[in-house]
């Protein structure tokens, strides 16, 4: 704990003042910004801060070794990899699913069919065999398990590619050395927007597993592709067709720097409610709600729950032609480097509000249900409430957020309309 908050707890003088907090990180982007913008003391000291921000090793190697005081906050859960791991998180799904089921919750078991089918590899490789000869036309991704930006990912649709891959990695089912992988089902229907392939990047922000409370954030934004999509065969190696990740569209020649290849996902709201209608896409994002609620309840029995941590989540959601959302993979380092200076004010705000509900100047009340761009979209009371009345609240409020949107976008149809009106008249 720093010197000055100490004294501030011993007079239990609050709220405390910003310049009283001690942050530590070794992140050098919208991280520290937001950190530094809080006015808050950076530094070095191994244990004397009061907010660490840290990379996902640090909880591994010295979170277990340390004794932290009350009021200290780290950014990790211990076991967050139960979520974030691609393998453990299909894991705990299937057996979040399981377990609805053999409770008689048949329909809610239902529901939870958001993830793609998936193998781990090498593992339950037979499996995977057996189902890739009952389905011989589907399309498979290969993807490592613990690593992040495209890399080590690709796509195949003969076993004999995998059999290449198995050779290149010197893979065999009992070499302890072999890269694990998840093979899973390629949605080969991805929506489109103007002939492009884009998934979601949405945050969500857990401060506590028991009782669950999470937050969702309303600014998110879809990353896009820079080249058109194709569901054929012979371009099932190109990557900047198939990969909607930065990292891997970065490097293609049709880059669009000024926008980075990404769309806030109000606009994309706006405009897939102009082209499907309100009742369907207040229908998809209802069902994304669902995705984060089930995601976090099947794993929350696995989590370590503690008061010295949060996390903050960053969710890749793809939605395919028919409006139906897959989870394809929950990050618990969701990338704060920015391509834009949009991206760059977007994070540092999304952080700053992160900032401000895990409450370290004690300003809080703790029944807030709006933190600056957060909603809070779950909190599990001791007593629980009647089955539906969470969700249809969420749905009543997406569906008032909707109506607006849909004005919004019928004004900016009508404005675009007007424009071309003019154009016309005056040639
Ligand atoms: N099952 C799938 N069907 C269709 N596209 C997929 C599927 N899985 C992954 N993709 C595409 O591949 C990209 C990378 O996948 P994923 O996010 O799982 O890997 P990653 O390397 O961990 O990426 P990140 O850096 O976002 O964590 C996705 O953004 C998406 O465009």
């Amino acid at each position: 704990m720093s010197e000055l908050f100490r004294k501030y707890i011993k007079k239990e003088n609050y709220p405390v003042h910003p310049s009283n907090i001690a942050f530590k990180t070794n992140f050098k982007n919208c991280i520290y910004e937001a950190l530094k913008r809080r006015g808050w003391r950076e530094t070095d000291s191994e244990m004397e801060w009061d907010i660490m921000w840290s990379e996902k090793e640090w909880i591994h190697e010295v979170f277990d070794h340390v004794h932290l005081q009350p009021h200290q906050r780290v950014n990790h859960f211990r076991n967050y990899a139960e979520l974030c791991r691609k393998d453990l998180m299909i894991k705990n799904m299937k057996r979040y699913k399981k377990n609805l089921e053999k409770e008689g919750k048949l329909e809610e078991a239902a529901e939870v069919d958001f993830f793609p089918l998936t193998y781990n590899m090498p593992g339950e490789y037979s499996l995977f065999v057996e189902e890739f000869k009952r389905n011989p036309n589907t399309v498979w991704i290969m993807k490592p398990i613990g690593k992040s930006q495209g890399k080590g990912i690709f796509l195949f649709q003969k076993l004999q590619q995998v059999s290449q891959w198995k050779s290149d990695f010197r893979w065999k089912p009992d070499n302890p050395q072999a890269e694990p992988y998840i093979v899973q089902r390629y949605i080969n229907n991805p929506l489109l927007v103007g002939g492009k392939k884009f998934d979601m990047r949405i945050y969500v922000l857990v401060t506590c597993y028991s009782p669950l409370t999470a937050y969702l954030y309303r600014t998110g934004f879809a990353r896009f592709t820079h080249h058109r999509y194709s569901s054929n065969p012979e371009d099932i190696c190109n990557s900047y067709i198939h990969l909607t990740n930065v990292a891997v569209q970065k490097t293609s020649e049709n880059y669009d720097a000024q926008t980075g290849g990404k769309w806030d996902l109000r606009l994309l709201k706006l405009y897939l409610m102009s082209k499907y209608g309100q009742d369907r896409v207040s229908e998809c994002f209802y069902k994304i709600h669902q995705i984060f609620i089930k995601s976090l309840l099947a794993v929350q029995k696995s989590m370590i729950n503690d008061k010295h941590c949060f996390e903050l989540y960053g969710y890749d959601i793809l939605i395919d032609s028919n409006l139906k959302p897959w989870l394809l993979e929950v990050n618990a380092a969701p990338s704060m480097t920015s391509n834009t200076p949009h991206d760059f004010e977007l994070k540092v705000g999304l952080l700053d509000d992160v900032f401000t509900i895990v409450d370290m100047e004690r300003v809080m009340q703790g029944n807030e249900e709006q933190v600056g761009g957060f909603d809070l979209i779950y909190r599990q009371t001791p007593f629980p409430m009647p089955a539906n009345s969470t969700y249809q609240t969420y749905l009543g409020t997406y569906n008032q957020r909707a109506t607006t949107l849909k004005k919004l976008a019928k004004q900016a149809a009508q404005r675009m309309a007007a424009n071309e009106a003019t154009k016309v008249a005056a040639k």
